[in-house]
């Protein structure tokens, strides 16, 4: 997670979640840089000190409120994923093997990741999220924003991570062609 990227949140079992605070590098987080926040209107509930909440805190939250199993959300940006996210809407990831650890098997179950244009106003960009997960049931546990990043989400943290990773791993495939 260069240059301060990336967020990170778990969901909690009150109606909230927490989040990483803005602009930390988050290879050097400590229990005291994350906030919770209110599923319901996004409001700080505690923690952070006079820290603010990750700047994407609105996509973590339209996560939590539209997949009721989610309980970790990860965040990242690469080269791979703005290279692969460039002219494709979606992002039909390959059939390879790595597709098993999103949970797809030879089943034809659809491998097309969304990709949601970046916008300074990151409200929106929750808000085109939340709508897109509302009118999809069952979607790949992973979104795009276009020339920003990927967010993963899982039932568990060690989930969540899978899921990026093998997204990831699959961007660089198109990425470099495949
Ligand atoms: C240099 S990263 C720009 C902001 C961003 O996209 C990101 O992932 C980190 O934002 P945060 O507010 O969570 O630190
Ligand atoms: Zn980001």
């Amino acid at each position: 997670m260069r240059a301060t990227a990336g967020n990170l949140s778990a969901r909690a079992d009150d109606q909230s979640f927490w989040v990483t605070a803005s602009g930390l590098c988050k290879g050097e987080l400590n229990t005291d840089d994350f906030l919770r926040i209110a599923l319901a209107d996004g409001r700080v509930l505690e923690g952070g000190g006079d820290r603010k909440p990750s700047a994407e805190t609105a996509i973590h939250r339209a996560i939590y409120n539209t997949q009721g199993s989610a309980a970790a959300c990860l965040h990242g940006h690469s080269v791979e994923a703005v290279l692969a996210s460039r002219g494709r809407d979606p992002v039909v990831l390959p059939r390879v093997e790595m597709i098993k650890a999103l949970g797809v098997w030879d089943d034809g179950t659809p491998t097309a990741l969304p990709v949601f244009a970046n916008h300074p106003d990151v409200a929106s960009i929750g808000q085109a999220v939340e709508t897109f997960l509302r009118d999809h049931p069952r979607p790949l546990p992973a979104l795009i924003v276009r020339d920003h990043g990927v967010t993963a989400w899982g039932q568990t943290i060690s989930e969540a991570l899978r899921h990026f990773e093998a997204v990831e791993f699959l961007l660089t495939l198109l990425a470099r062609g495949f």
